[in-house]
């Protein structure tokens, strides 16, 4: 791609941002064959999804997640052609000294909230948790179905074997309360399993309200849930709606969640790639429209319709009518190390209600192009507008590592004040009109679910309603 400083005087379509939304409504136009031409402000695709490679690491703005289970997005990229390295189905707590194995609740929900050996190094050696990689590509079932007991003195997990060296001594516990793990599990088989428009059509409420409706512990929901859900949501109250929730849940129980070799940006790439570079011009904002005309900072540009695909906040002082839009921050510290504090691809959560990281994972396990040679790259991500200091994350870092972290390397703190739009109740059928004005339409996370699927359905759906508007 190219940064133009000139533009043709006229199209049908004039897209401003290309962020993921923008790019999904060029990818529809295209196909039916609808002249269009985007503009994007960066000198870059993708907007709020970009990685910097510096020093042999792939450092992406923020940590973000492929979902395979975003059904728009496979719909669009073919997901195999990302080398996505996949995390594990599942996750680890700290809770005091124990660290505790949340399975994935669909995989085994007899087992979902039971205490296993985890795959802690320690301060000197590296203690194996089974195979790194049975998380990755398969079924998930090999790191997320360790253990059949429960019992962490019974070395089910197959850890023993290898001769690792466990840094923690572990007791026999879980995290939240009995009958949990199958509450989580049957909202997950719900989310999963039933048509959207009745996910939908529930009655709708917070997050925070929806988990304690269907029965789940205050102990699970502050153990696991409100750390864990605070990283997706960029916000710990969980205001949320009950809706996005659901959308949230059944993606994570129908796909899995994994980092393209060459960082998130290969996302907003691989969406480009069959788009022609002609149509795309880079470095160029759109400073004012109306119908029929987009004003540029490299000219005005005549047209019959109008896209504003750009971020929320810019979306509404190009159209005021729009309304305000609340924004979340997520702010993501990335940290190197030469040992790694797991040798598994594995979200580590904060379960003792100390309220700072959401959670933390070693990236290079799931991608290891992540970081060069010799190197591994953990990233900790904080939920909220607060962005405590690197040398209290680092103190945190050790407390739910386990060991001490004097070592690694501060890379860098990518702080996103703008992250998501805020999504609490009412959200209704999370498809805001993307029609405010004859001939101006809009896209984005905030017309939709805050995430991927939400921008990528949305500059969708309004391509599609521009196409009835051109064309019916
Ligand atoms: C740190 C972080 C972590 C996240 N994690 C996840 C995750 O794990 N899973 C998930 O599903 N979602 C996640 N998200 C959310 C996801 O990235 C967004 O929902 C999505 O990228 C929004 O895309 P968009 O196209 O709506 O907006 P944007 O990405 O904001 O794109 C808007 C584009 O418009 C351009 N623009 C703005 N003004 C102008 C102008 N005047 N003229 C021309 N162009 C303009 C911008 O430069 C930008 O490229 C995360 C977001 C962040 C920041």
């Amino acid at each position: 791609m190219t940064v133009v400083s000139e533009l043709p005087t006229e199209t049908d379509v004039v897209i401003v941002g290309g962020g993921l939304a923008g790019l999904a409504a060029a990818r529809r136009l295209h196909r039916a064959g609808t002249p269009w031409l985007l503009v994007e402000a960066a000198e870059r695709l993708g907007g709020r999804v970009g990685t910097d490679a510096v020093d042999g690491y792939l450092i992406d703005r923020g940590f973000q997640v492929v979902n395979t289970g975003y059904p728009r997005l496979s719909a669009l990229v073919d997901l195999t052609s990302l080398g996505l390295g996949y995390f594990t189905q599942g996750v680890l707590v700290r809770r005091g000294d124990t660290l505790h194995r949340m399975v994935h609740p669909l995989r085994d929900p007899f087992g979902a909230a039971r205490t296993v050996l985890t795959g802690l190094a320690d301060a000197a050696g590296v203690g194996r948790l089974g195979n790194a990689s049975a998380g990755m590509g398969g079924s998930g079932s090999g790191a997320v179905g360790l253990g059949g007991s429960g019992n962490a003195s019974t070395g089910e997990d197959g850890d023993r074997g290898t001769g690792g060296r466990l840094a923690e001594v572990r007791r026999i516990s879980s995290v939240g309360r009995a009958g949990d793990r199958l509450r989580l599990a049957a909202l997950a088989a719900r989310c999963a399993s039933y048509p959207v428009d009745r996910l939908l059509a529930a009655p709708e409420t917070s997050t925070e309200a929806a988990l304690r409706r269907a029965g789940l512990s205050d102990r699970i929901v502050e153990e696991l849930l409100r750390p864990f859900l605070s990283g997706v949501f960029g916000e710990r109250e969980l205001r949320t709606s009950s809706h996005v929730l659901a959308m949230i849940v059944r993606s994570f129980a129908r796909g899995r969640i994994g980092l393209p070799a060459a960082g998130i940006a290969a996302l907003p790439e691989a969406l480009a790639a069959p788009l022609p570079e002609s149509l795309i011009a880079l470095g160029v904002s759109a400073t004012s429209l109306r119908p029929g005309l987009v004003n540029t900072s490299a000219g005005a540009v005549r047209c019959r319709a109008v896209l504003v695909a750009t971020d929320p906040v810019t979306a509404t002082a190009l159209l005021p009518p729009l309304g305000r839009v609340r924004m979340h921050a997520l702010t993501t510290y990335y940290h190197s190390t030469a040992e790694p504090p797991l040798d598994e691809p594995i979200l580590l959560l904060d379960g003792d209600r100390r309220e700072l990281v959401a959670n933390t994972v070693v990236v290079s396990r799931a991608a290891p192009t992540y970081a060069p040679p010799g190197r591994h790259l953990v990233a900790t991500s904080v939920a909220g507008p607060l962005v405590p200091p690197e040398p209290v994350v680092r103190t945190e870092l050790a407390r739910l590592y386990g060991r001490p972290v004097d070592d690694w390397e501060h890379l860098t703190t990518v702080g996103v004040p703008e992250a998501l739009p805020a999504a609490p109740a009412p959200q209704g059928r999370l498809r805001k009109p993307v029609a405010p004005r004859e001939g101006i339409f809009v896209a984005g996370d905030h017309r939709g679910s805050p995430s991927v699927q939400g921008a990528l359905a949305s500059g969708w759906r309004a391509a599609g309603a521009i196409i009835g508007f051109l064309h019916g």
